[in-house]
């Protein structure tokens, strides 16, 4: 299964964004890649919209996961997470990316352009594709008591 990926960025995150978008659009194991801006440098857009706009595309299954990219991370996850069924982490080790997907079926990784350098940031997202939820886990019964969460509450 391919996947289709939403990517967006702050000013702080643009050129980290971009490179990281053209990795996505070379790898095979990517059908489509759904850049939600910014685009430029001068587009002072906040963080929040466009982690908002990324996080509505995948709740509405029109994207399988997003790549966010601000300066630190921390602000596109925390309002990504606001989109019921979106669960996002900010990871800049590569042990934390594989659980937020094997533990805890993130789709949405956020990472700080100045925080983690680029070639590390591309490894990460590198073995991010490749990484996929098991359903039958046993982490999966502790990811639907978030999503049981979310369903009481909404
Ligand atoms: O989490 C927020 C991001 O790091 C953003 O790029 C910078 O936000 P600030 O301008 O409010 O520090």
């Amino acid at each position: 299964m391919t996947l289709r990926i939403v990517v967006g960025a702050d000013e702080a995150g643009l050129a980290l964004k971009d490179s990281l978008a053209e990795l996505l659009r070379a790898d095979d194991r990517v059908s489509v890649v759904d850049d939600v801006g910014v685009h430029d440098a001068a587009d002072h857009t906040a963080y929040p919209n466009v982690a908002l706009d990324a996080a509505q595309a995948v709740a509405a299954g029109r994207a399988d996961r997003a790549l966010l990219v601000c300066g630190t991370g921390i602000g596109m996850a925390v309002a990504a997470n606001k989109v019921t069924g979106v669960r996002a982490t900010v990871a800049h080790d590569s042990y934390s990316v594989e659980r937020s997907v094997l533990s805890n079926n993130c789709q949405v990784l956020a990472l700080g352009a100045r925080v983690v350098g680029p070639e590390l940031a591309k490894h990460l997202v590198h073995e991010w594709l490749g990484l996929t939820f098991d359903e039958s886990s046993a982490s999966a019964e502790k990811v639907e008591v978030i999503s049981r969460y979310e369903a009481a509450d909404t």
